[in-house]
């Protein structure tokens, strides 16, 4: 059976205060599971993204609580947030944020260089990470001089340089033409079949969405839908019954867990 490796409980996160407060997200409890491909979708300005830099430990709630292998992070010191950020998760965002001046290499190191690990380390492992993604012969070029599919591609080795166990891509195609995108689609997607990674993607991309195995419907700050059934990703066994055909009908977001966490204030 499969275990959540993120969890949420009525997670609520406003920005402002006073009259100028605004609810982006309105008390979320979910859960994502370990190996599991989720797609956040929804209208622009549905909370999308809040949502993703909560779950990815980039912003705290104003209240309620994200747990990650079942135990609560809104509480830990930001020092140990970080440090359990670097170490868990991967990042693949549709601006790239590749550094112009350093070098393909150094870019994909990066997140080692910050974690202190050694130049010669560094190296073998950012250049393994480049073949992985047909890459190294690429290596030394400057960042920028690459088309856009191969910096998405050198994002993708970044975010997978120290081995995370998920993986956020925050419309990683927005910025690809359709081949490059199915090209990165095709990684993404390889990366979760073959090496179980965790996927959350946060896409206006239908056909993106319609990949992975759940979608949370986003809508004014809450999930008013969840969907189950990918179209091409192999199923899980918690997907059985939608695993003979077509993605399985729409259902309202109405399961509920019980409160494991308790009241969870922001840290
Ligand atoms: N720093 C902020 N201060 C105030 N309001 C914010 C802030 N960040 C986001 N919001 C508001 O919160 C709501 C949710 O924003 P969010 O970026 O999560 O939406 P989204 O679904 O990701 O949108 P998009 O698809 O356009 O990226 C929006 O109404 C937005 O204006």
């Amino acid at each position: 059976m499969s275990t959540p490796v993120l969890e949420t409980e009525n997670l609520v996160k406003v920005y402002g205060r006073g009259p100028a407060a605004f609810h982006a997200l309105k008390g979320l409890t979910f859960e994502i599971n370990r190996g599991e491909s989720v797609a956040i979708v929804g209208k622009s300005g549905s909370g999308k993204s809040t949502l993703m830099h909560l779950l990815a430990l980039l912003d705290e709630p104003t209240s309620g609580v994200v747990a990650l292998d079942g135990k609560p992070v809104t509480k830990l010191k930001p020092k140990v947030v970080s440090g359990l950020r670097n170490a868990t998760f991967g990042f693949v965002f549709q601006q790239f944020f590749l550094n112009p001046n350093q070098t393909v290499l150094e870019n994909v190191t990066l997140p080692l260089k910050i974690a202190g690990v050694s130049k010669s380390e560094r190296n073998e492992r950012g250049m393994a990470a480049l073949e992985q993604l047909e890459m190294a012969d690429k290596a030394k070029n400057k960042a920028t001089d690459l088309s856009g599919g191969q910096k998405q591609r050198v994002c993708i080795a970044r975010a997978l340089i120290n081995n995370p166990e998920v993986l956020f891509a925050d419309e990683p195609t927005g910025n690809l033409d359709t081949a490059t995108s199915e090209t990165v689609e095709d990684i993404l997607f390889g990366l979760h079949r073959d090496h179980g990674i965790t996927l959350v993607v946060v896409t206006h991309d239908e056909d993106l969405a319609a990949k992975c195995q759940r979608r949370l419907i986003m809508q004014d700050g809450q999930i008013v839908e969840e969907q189950t059934g990918a179209s091409t990703a192999p199923p899980t066994a918690a997907q059985a019954p939608a695993a003979s055909g077509e993605p399985s009908q729409p259902k309202p977001a109405t399961r509920r867990r019980l409160m494991k966490f308790g009241k969870g204030g922001a840290r």
